[in-house]
């Protein structure tokens, strides 16, 4: 059950696990540790619930969750950036239930085959190449009838999907007129546009049809689908919303873990005891947050804030990296793009009532795109004489396209008005890295949070391919008589290339993607933060799950990873437990 108060928790406050976060990750491992009727399990959320709220169900509304009075953001800003105009950016990341995936764009990509077989090599666990983690990413999907149910033959490969996981994938449930033009601009350009019949089948390269996390016109988040009914009426699973953490606690000064320490309203403390493990599941800035407020990182900056260490581990925080991302905007001679209804509340009350109704109508779709174009870069490009490519291998792409009908998600509607396709250019593959790092010493304090957008050459130089190959794209055929003119400022950006590195620097942000601030490396490896098994390393009793343990950023979007790691390191868990001998199964 789901409990808003700590007193409503049974008295003695022990489990056997306690998640931390009941996020995009941390609500499959309550899910799949609870299957086991034997084990208690206590989820605390910082956050609020998920239930009613009508911007997180309804696709198109996504941007409503944004607004940051309503309390389901952690609102969060990066430190001024120092290569993208020295501004500070916000930095959401979903505080209810359900984590980000309550508040995400939906997509569903799993990255590529190299981008798994680089965590094999790097972590030297071949439990995460490609071939092996297609089981969790099948445990995790159920593949599900678009909206629209529209015939789907030739949009995606069915041997690559499961029917019969717990969250729902679905291809769009509501057709913009503009996507016959994107495929079309396929058969005409295929040397640099090719079709890919699906991205998510190892080598996603080319122009493909979006896949997103949508059942039957719903927004499928990892509290929907993990905690949905038979799950979270489980006896043995608890959650406790509004309640954050502030540190992990040790016995006795030692390097055992078995306490967590969190707040309701950020004074008054409470402990619960975990008497099997703790899973930090807070993502890629709570984890490494958590982790150094309880004295886990590098000693000297702990000793900085007087925080005393207990293992010292200088990676946590580390090898932040996140993806830029910029939206780039042309006015269309159409009115049906999504700016029917975001102008206009009659049309928005009609297309709600409509979604009320059928589930059908514009509503059902998100407002990011209905298809990606995954590109790499020339192999003969000047950037590679001076570095090393950072892809994970030669099928992954380095940019990507998203492809959406109405304007970019960061772009205001200029004064005259008017309906628009947009681009949203991203460096999937960049060589940046930045940091979470502490502010102050009081854990409830933000953390500081530094993406490092466009820190590295490669970064801009491969936001400048993107933002030409998305011009090149709406030059074709397909698009005379619909695409009028690009926005005033992207205009001027296409106009040299001193003007576009300007645009890139004044209007990058980040593609809120981040990973790798507790990187998994190989278990005996003093670098890194858990290892393969996502245990912490030179520790016992905690396990971290969620994104922050993936060493690279996927070249993609990375719930559809996530859930793979976390459908994984659950599985790790429970061998553990297994084989410890310390439980014995009672069905
Ligand atoms: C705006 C946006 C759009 C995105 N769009 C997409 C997309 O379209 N497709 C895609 O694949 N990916 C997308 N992503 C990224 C993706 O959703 C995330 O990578 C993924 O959900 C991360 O999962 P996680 O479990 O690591 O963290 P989260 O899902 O963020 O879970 C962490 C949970 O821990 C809680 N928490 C944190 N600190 C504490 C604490 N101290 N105490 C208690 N609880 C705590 C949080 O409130 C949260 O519920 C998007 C991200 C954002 C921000």
């Amino acid at each position: 059950a789901v409990y808003e108060t700590f007193n409503q928790l049974p008295p003695g406050l022990a489990y056997d696990f306690v998640i931390v976060g009941g996020g995009t990750a941390g609500n499959v491992v309550a899910n799949r540790l609870t299957e086991n009727p034997g084990f208690s399990v206590l989820v605390l959320e910082a956050g609020g619930s998920n239930i009613g709220v009508v911007d997180s169900i309804v696709p198109a509304l996504e941007l409503g969750l944004f607004d940051p009075r309503l309390g389901y953001l952690w609102n969060y800003t990066t430190i001024p950036q120092s290569n993208a105009g020295n501004r500070a950016l916000s930095y959401p990341r979903g505080r209810l239930l359900g984590g980000t995936s309550s508040i995400n764009g939906m997509w569903y990509t799993r990255g590529s085959r190299d981008d798994f077989d680089r965590y094999s090599n790097v972590t030297g666990d071949p439990g995460w190449g490609w071939d092996a983690i297609q089981k969790y990413f099948r445990k995790n999907e159920k593949w599900s009838p678009p909206a629209d149910h529209h015939n789907t033959h030739g949009q995606f490969d069915p041997a690559v999907h499961s029917t019969t996981g717990i969250n729902s994938v679905s291809l769009p449930g509501y057709q913009w007129p503009m996507f016959s033009r994107v495929i079309e601009t396929t058969v005409e350009m295929p040397d640099e546009f090719k079709f890919v019949l699906d991205y998510n089948a190892g080598v996603p390269l080319g122009v493909g049809w979006a896949q997103n996390t949508i059942e039957n016109g719903a927004r499928s988040s990892s509290a929907v689908s993990y905690l949905a009914a038979p799950f979270i009426n489980r006896p043995n699973l608890h959650v406790l919303i509004n309640a954050q953490v502030s540190r992990v606690l040790s016995a006795n000064g030692s390097t055992h873990f078995n306490q967590v320490e969190f707040s309701q309203d950020k004074k008054e403390l409470f402990i619960v005891q975990a008497s099997k493990e703790i899973i930090l599941s807070a993502g890629s800035v709570g984890t490494p947050h958590i982790l150094l407020n309880s004295g886990i990182g590098n000693r000297t900056s702990l000793a900085h804030h007087g925080i005393k260490t207990i293992v010292d581990l200088p990676d946590v925080g580390q090898n932040f990296t996140d993806q830029p991302l910029i939206s780039n905007s042309w006015f269309v001679n159409s009115t049906e793009t999504f700016e029917s209804y975001s102008q206009n509340s009659t049309k928005l009350a009609e297309d709600l009532r409509q979604w009320n109704e059928t589930r059908q109508g514009p509503l059902v779709s998100t407002i990011v795109g209905g298809h990606i174009a995954w590109l790499r870069l020339d192999a003969n490009s000047s950037i590679f004489s001076q570095h090393a490519d950072p892809a994970a291998g030669i099928n992954t792409p380095h940019i990507e396209l998203q492809i959406a009908s109405g304007i970019g998600l960061a772009t205001p509607i200029p004064p005259e008005g008017g309906n628009f396709i947009s681009f949203q250019t991203s460096v999937v593959s960049p060589a940046s890295r930045g940091s979470i790092t502490l502010n102050t010493s009081n854990p409830f304090d933000p953390p500081l949070i530094d993406p490092a957008v466009l820190a590295d050459d490669f970064d801009a130089f491969a936001m400048r391919v993107a933002i030409k190959k998305a011009a090149k794209f709406v030059s074709a055929e397909a698009w005379k008589g619909f695409v009028i003119r690009p926005l005033d400022n992207l205009a001027q950006a296409l106009t040299s290339d001193e003007a576009l590195e300007t645009y890139i620097r004044e209007t990058a942000s980040h593609g809120a993607h981040p990973v790798g601030s507790a990187a998994m490396s190989p278990k005996a490896a003093k670098w890194g933060v858990v290892g393969p098994d996502l245990l912490l390393k030179d520790a016992t009793g905690i396990r971290v799950i969620d994104a922050s343990v993936m060493p690279y950023v996927p070249s993609g979007h990375t719930q559809a990873p996530t859930y793979a790691v976390a459908e994984r390191g659950e599985s790790h868990l429970i061998d553990a437990i297994y084989r410890s001998n310390s439980y014995l199964i009672e069905i």
